[in-house]
Protein backbone atom coordinates (compact mmCIF):
# COMPACT_ATOMS: atom_id res chain seq x y z
CA UNK A 1 0.00 0.00 0.00
CA UNK A 2 0.98 3.49 -0.76
CA UNK A 3 0.19 6.80 1.09
CA UNK A 4 -0.94 9.82 -0.48
CA UNK A 5 2.33 13.00 -0.56
CA UNK A 6 0.89 16.19 0.82
CA UNK A 7 3.39 18.60 1.04
CA UNK A 8 3.14 21.86 3.06
CA UNK A 9 -0.88 22.42 1.81
CA UNK A 10 0.27 22.76 -1.29
CA UNK A 11 -0.77 20.91 -3.70
CA UNK A 12 0.06 17.13 -3.78
CA UNK A 13 0.85 14.54 -5.24
CA UNK A 14 1.60 10.89 -6.14
CA UNK A 15 2.98 8.28 -3.68
CA UNK A 16 5.74 7.48 -1.82
CA UNK A 17 6.33 3.31 -0.73
CA UNK A 18 7.32 4.46 3.03
CA UNK A 19 7.01 0.23 4.01
CA UNK A 20 9.39 -0.95 0.75
CA UNK A 21 11.61 2.50 1.94
CA UNK A 22 12.00 1.14 5.35
CA UNK A 23 12.43 -2.50 4.37
CA UNK A 24 15.33 -1.67 2.21
CA UNK A 25 16.85 0.50 4.85
CA UNK A 26 16.53 -2.19 7.22
CA UNK A 27 18.33 -4.77 4.27
CA UNK A 28 20.95 -2.10 3.48
CA UNK A 29 22.00 -1.98 7.38
CA UNK A 30 22.27 -5.85 7.49
CA UNK A 31 24.48 -5.28 3.85
CA UNK A 32 26.91 -3.02 5.77
CA UNK A 33 27.17 -5.39 8.85
CA UNK A 34 25.02 -4.01 11.32
CA UNK A 35 22.68 -5.12 13.52
CA UNK A 36 18.87 -3.03 12.61
CA UNK A 37 17.20 -4.67 15.95
CA UNK A 38 19.91 -3.21 17.70
CA UNK A 39 18.75 -0.60 20.45
CA UNK A 40 19.91 2.85 18.37
CA UNK A 41 18.65 1.22 14.83
CA UNK A 42 15.83 -0.20 15.77
CA UNK A 43 13.44 3.09 14.51
CA UNK A 44 16.35 3.74 11.90
CA UNK A 45 14.63 2.45 8.75
CA UNK A 46 11.07 4.21 10.03
CA UNK A 47 12.85 7.52 10.23
CA UNK A 48 15.19 6.97 6.89
CA UNK A 49 12.16 6.33 5.21
CA UNK A 50 10.41 9.74 6.48
CA UNK A 51 13.27 11.72 5.51
CA UNK A 52 13.71 10.24 1.78
CA UNK A 53 9.99 11.10 1.32
CA UNK A 54 10.91 15.01 2.16
CA UNK A 55 14.23 14.37 0.28
CA UNK A 56 12.56 13.25 -3.03
CA UNK A 57 9.10 15.07 -2.60
CA UNK A 58 9.50 16.76 -5.30
CA UNK A 59 9.33 13.62 -7.50
CA UNK A 60 5.71 14.30 -7.15
CA UNK A 61 5.43 17.47 -8.01
CA UNK A 62 5.29 19.53 -11.37
CA UNK A 63 6.36 23.25 -12.00
CA UNK A 64 3.05 24.12 -12.18
CA UNK A 65 2.42 23.57 -9.21
CA UNK A 66 4.46 26.21 -7.70
CA UNK A 67 4.83 28.65 -10.68
CA UNK A 68 1.38 29.34 -9.91
CA UNK A 69 0.97 33.38 -8.99
CA UNK A 70 1.97 35.08 -12.14
CA UNK A 71 1.19 38.67 -12.72
CA UNK A 72 1.00 41.09 -15.41
CA UNK A 73 3.00 44.45 -14.08
CA UNK A 74 4.22 45.19 -17.17
CA UNK A 75 7.39 45.18 -15.70
CA UNK A 76 9.76 43.76 -18.78
CA UNK A 77 13.74 44.12 -17.14
CA UNK A 78 15.13 41.60 -15.61
CA UNK A 79 14.38 39.79 -12.54
CA UNK A 80 16.95 38.02 -10.84
CA UNK A 81 17.03 35.74 -7.20
CA UNK A 82 20.36 34.80 -6.27
CA UNK A 83 21.53 33.19 -3.38
CA UNK A 84 19.00 30.61 -3.30
CA UNK A 85 19.90 27.84 -0.97
CA UNK A 86 20.03 24.31 -2.84
CA UNK A 87 19.80 20.75 -1.07
CA UNK A 88 19.83 18.06 -3.46
CA UNK A 89 21.10 14.56 -3.89
CA UNK A 90 23.38 12.70 -6.45
CA UNK A 91 22.02 9.82 -8.65
CA UNK A 92 24.85 8.63 -8.74
CA UNK A 93 25.88 8.17 -5.10
CA UNK A 94 22.27 9.07 -3.40
CA UNK A 95 24.64 11.19 -1.24
CA UNK A 96 23.57 15.29 -0.89
CA UNK A 97 25.45 17.92 -3.25
CA UNK A 98 24.63 21.33 -1.64
CA UNK A 99 24.79 25.07 -2.72
CA UNK A 100 23.30 27.97 -4.00
CA UNK A 101 21.46 28.60 -7.56
CA UNK A 102 21.23 32.01 -9.06
CA UNK A 103 17.62 32.36 -11.11
CA UNK A 104 16.87 35.26 -13.35
CA UNK A 105 14.59 36.04 -16.67
CA UNK A 106 13.59 38.93 -18.66
CA UNK A 107 9.41 39.07 -18.56
CA UNK A 108 7.62 38.67 -21.28
CA UNK A 109 6.89 41.53 -23.32
CA UNK A 110 3.38 41.83 -21.78
CA UNK A 111 5.41 41.87 -18.69
CA UNK A 112 3.91 38.11 -16.77
CA UNK A 113 6.22 38.08 -14.18
CA UNK A 114 5.70 35.40 -11.01
CA UNK A 115 5.96 35.76 -7.09
CA UNK A 116 10.11 35.90 -5.62
CA UNK A 117 9.69 32.93 -3.71
CA UNK A 118 7.89 30.52 -6.70
CA UNK A 119 11.37 30.59 -8.06
CA UNK A 120 12.74 29.78 -5.15
CA UNK A 121 10.03 26.82 -4.26
CA UNK A 122 10.70 25.47 -8.19
CA UNK A 123 14.19 25.21 -7.56
CA UNK A 124 13.07 23.15 -4.68
CA UNK A 125 10.50 20.53 -7.11
CA UNK A 126 13.88 19.80 -8.89
CA UNK A 127 16.63 19.23 -6.09
CA UNK A 128 14.02 17.15 -4.47
CA UNK A 129 14.91 14.45 -6.56
CA UNK A 130 18.00 12.03 -7.66
CA UNK A 131 19.50 14.44 -9.80
CA UNK A 132 23.12 15.73 -11.69
CA UNK A 133 23.55 19.04 -11.21
CA UNK A 134 23.39 19.42 -15.26
CA UNK A 135 19.92 17.91 -15.07
CA UNK A 136 18.91 20.13 -12.30
CA UNK A 137 20.30 23.65 -13.66
CA UNK A 138 18.46 22.81 -17.44
CA UNK A 139 15.47 21.46 -15.87
CA UNK A 140 14.95 25.01 -14.05
CA UNK A 141 15.58 27.24 -16.78
CA UNK A 142 13.13 24.83 -19.39
CA UNK A 143 10.06 24.99 -17.01
CA UNK A 144 10.16 28.69 -16.29
CA UNK A 145 10.73 28.78 -20.30
CA UNK A 146 7.66 27.31 -20.83
CA UNK A 147 5.24 28.53 -18.21
CA UNK A 148 6.03 32.43 -17.96
CA UNK A 149 7.12 32.71 -21.33
CA UNK A 150 9.85 35.41 -20.97
CA UNK A 151 12.19 36.67 -23.07
CA UNK A 152 15.30 35.06 -21.42
CA UNK A 153 16.55 32.84 -18.58
CA UNK A 154 19.46 32.55 -16.89
CA UNK A 155 20.17 30.03 -13.88
CA UNK A 156 23.46 29.44 -12.45
CA UNK A 157 23.85 27.03 -9.87
CA UNK A 158 27.03 26.30 -7.36
CA UNK A 159 27.24 23.40 -5.19
CA UNK A 160 29.54 21.11 -3.41
CA UNK A 161 29.02 17.33 -3.90
CA UNK A 162 29.64 15.31 -0.82
CA UNK A 163 30.67 12.09 -3.30
CA UNK A 164 33.73 14.10 -4.50
CA UNK A 165 33.85 15.09 -0.47
CA UNK A 166 33.53 12.80 1.77
CA UNK A 167 34.54 9.67 -0.56
CA UNK A 168 36.12 8.81 -4.11
CA UNK A 169 38.66 11.35 -4.83
CA UNK A 170 37.70 13.13 -1.48
CA UNK A 171 38.15 16.96 -2.39
CA UNK A 172 36.14 18.47 0.01
CA UNK A 173 35.57 22.51 -0.98
CA UNK A 174 35.40 21.94 -4.82
CA UNK A 175 32.45 23.65 -6.54
CA UNK A 176 30.78 22.41 -9.52
CA UNK A 177 29.03 25.40 -11.70
CA UNK A 178 26.81 25.17 -13.97
CA UNK A 179 24.79 27.32 -16.35
CA UNK A 180 21.66 27.43 -18.36
CA UNK A 181 20.65 30.36 -20.35
CA UNK A 182 17.82 30.78 -22.82
CA UNK A 183 16.58 33.71 -25.26
CA UNK A 184 17.78 36.96 -24.82
CA UNK A 185 20.09 35.60 -21.94
CA UNK A 186 22.19 34.65 -24.77
CA UNK A 187 23.39 37.96 -25.96
CA UNK A 188 26.83 38.78 -25.08
CA UNK A 189 25.83 41.81 -23.47
CA UNK A 190 22.40 40.30 -21.19
CA UNK A 191 24.63 37.64 -20.59
CA UNK A 192 27.66 39.42 -19.11
CA UNK A 193 24.95 41.96 -17.30
CA UNK A 194 23.29 39.37 -15.60
CA UNK A 195 26.60 37.55 -14.85
CA UNK A 196 28.11 40.64 -13.02
CA UNK A 197 24.97 41.21 -11.09
CA UNK A 198 25.34 37.27 -9.92
CA UNK A 199 28.93 37.60 -8.95
CA UNK A 200 28.19 41.23 -7.07
CA UNK A 201 28.30 40.83 -3.22
N1 LIG B 1 28.32 15.39 -14.50
C1 LIG B 1 28.02 15.11 -13.23
N2 LIG B 1 28.69 14.14 -12.62
C2 LIG B 1 28.37 13.89 -11.34
C3 LIG B 1 27.41 14.58 -10.61
N3 LIG B 1 27.36 14.07 -9.36
C4 LIG B 1 28.28 13.10 -9.33
N4 LIG B 1 28.91 12.97 -10.51
C5 LIG B 1 29.97 12.09 -10.98
O1 LIG B 1 29.44 10.87 -11.41
C6 LIG B 1 30.55 10.02 -11.65
C7 LIG B 1 30.18 8.58 -11.44
O2 LIG B 1 31.32 7.89 -11.85
P1 LIG B 1 31.53 6.32 -11.68
O3 LIG B 1 32.91 6.00 -12.18
O4 LIG B 1 30.37 5.60 -12.29
O5 LIG B 1 31.39 6.13 -10.12
P2 LIG B 1 32.53 6.02 -9.01
O6 LIG B 1 33.39 4.83 -9.27
O7 LIG B 1 31.86 6.07 -7.68
O8 LIG B 1 33.37 7.35 -9.29
P3 LIG B 1 34.26 8.25 -8.31
O9 LIG B 1 33.35 9.28 -7.70
O10 LIG B 1 35.28 8.88 -9.23
O11 LIG B 1 34.86 7.34 -7.28
C8 LIG B 1 31.65 10.54 -10.74
O12 LIG B 1 32.67 11.06 -11.57
C9 LIG B 1 30.98 11.67 -9.97
O13 LIG B 1 31.86 12.74 -9.63
C10 LIG B 1 26.71 15.61 -11.30
O14 LIG B 1 25.82 16.28 -10.77
N5 LIG B 1 27.05 15.84 -12.60
ZN1 LIG C 1 27.74 11.40 -6.53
Amino acid sequence: MTDPVTLDGEGTIGHFDEKRAENAVRELLIAVGEDPDREGLRETPARVARAYKEIFAGLWQEPEDVLTTTFDLGHDEMVLVKDIEVFSTCEHHLVPFRGVAHVGYIPSDSGKITGLSKLARLVDVYARRPQVQERLTTQIADSLMKILEPRGVIVVIECEHMCMSMRGIRKPGAKTLTSAVRGQLRDVATRAEAMSLIMAN
